[in-house]
């Protein structure tokens, strides 16, 4: 028997960090969603004890490290299941981009192995199994558009955005979302408007999205990586509606409304930067 689900990278449209909490993560309010770049993960049923984990991306672990063998295994733990699961996965979200793919990686394992397992768990409570493999999992459990709170696994779901293009650029350079955390100063911070954001969303209103997009965390990773900020630039000069990093970076995205303009932003990129990638905004739940 064989599964094979999608794994979308998501995009952070907001993300406020509030303060450090006592258990060293931090406090975040963000508005999250899926775009149309996305693994590819094939799941085969195995009659003997064990998790495989394969891909073909030289980036990714192919062991216990790796995020969706994690996911395998807290199922096959929590539920004391005998049979086994290869995991193929067909990797096209760069990774350590800021983009959530190793999150997305164990959210679709979560999903698909549920089903070739034949466990009925409900997505609720996958998703809070998720929370147990990384902050960004719970989100990526559910897909669409939401509004996560807590350290990011408190997730509410928000109507689709309108859709639009969405130019992703990722500079040759690896984030690690740990250290980005670690050297933020609240002092002085920029803090996105929230419920603004989330009330663009729920008005439809494309405008006044593009306005209110914001991250805390993209003032670390600009000071650090040049790179962030020239991709920024070269995005504003080509005719983005709206230009922010995405999660800890470094990718960078722009909202983009007409299809013209979104090719005149790709091209301009394409020379000054490797991986580079014009996709729709999903916003919507595929996952059911
Ligand atoms: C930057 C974002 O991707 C935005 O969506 C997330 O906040 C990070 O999500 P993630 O990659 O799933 O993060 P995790 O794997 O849970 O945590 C990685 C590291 O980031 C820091 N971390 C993460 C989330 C959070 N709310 N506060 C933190 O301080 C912690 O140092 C943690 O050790
Ligand atoms: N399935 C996976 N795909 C990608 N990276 C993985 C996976 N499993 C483990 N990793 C490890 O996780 C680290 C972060 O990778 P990932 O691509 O998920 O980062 P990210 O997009 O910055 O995540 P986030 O946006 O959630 O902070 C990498 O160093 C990688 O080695």
């Amino acid at each position: 028997m064989q599964i094979l689900e999608k794994a979308p990278a998501k995009i952070n449209l907001s993300l406020d960090v509030l303060h450090k909490r006592d258990d060293g993560f931090h406090e975040v309010e963000m508005v999250m969603t899926t775009v149309d770049l996305a693994d590819r993960i094939e799941l085969t049923l195995l009659e003997e004890d064990t998790i495989r984990v394969e891909s073909e991306s030289r980036f990714v672990p192919n062991d216990e490290r790796n995020l969706a063998y994690r996911a395998a295994k807290l199922l096959k733990d929590t539920y004391d299941v005998k049979q086994g699961v290869r995991i193929f996965i067909e990797k096209n979200i760069p990774v350590a981009a800021g983009l959530a793919g190793g999150s997305s990686d164990a959210a679709a394992v979560l999903r698909g192995v549920n089903k070739l397992w034949d466990l009925n768990i409900d997505l609720d409570d996958l998703a809070d199994l998720g929370s147990q493999i990384g902050s960004d999992v719970s989100f990526c459990v559910y897909g669409g558009t939401a509004h996560a709170t807590g350290r990011g696994e408190k997730v509410t779901q928000l109507p689709a955005p309108p859709s639009c293009w969405v130019v992703l650029a990722k500079p040759p350079i690896g984030v690690s979302t740990q250290s980005v955390y670690q050297n933020l100063k609240l002092d002085g911070a920029i803090h996105p408007d929230t419920k603004a954001m989330i009330q663009a969303i729920q008005a439809h209103d494309f405008n006044s999205i593009c306005k209110e997009v914001g991250n805390t965390l993209e003032g670390v990773t600009l000071s650090l990586h040049k790179e962030v900020a020239q991709i920024k630039d070269q995005m504003r000069e080509a005719g983005a509606d709206a230009v922010l990093m995405s999660g800890s970076g470094p990718t960078v995205f722009s909202l983009v409304e007409q299809d013209a303009r979104a090719q005149r932003i790709y091209n301009s990129l394409k020379g000054f930067c490797n991986e580079v990638y014009i996709v729709r905004m999903l916003g919507y739940r595929e996952t059911t």
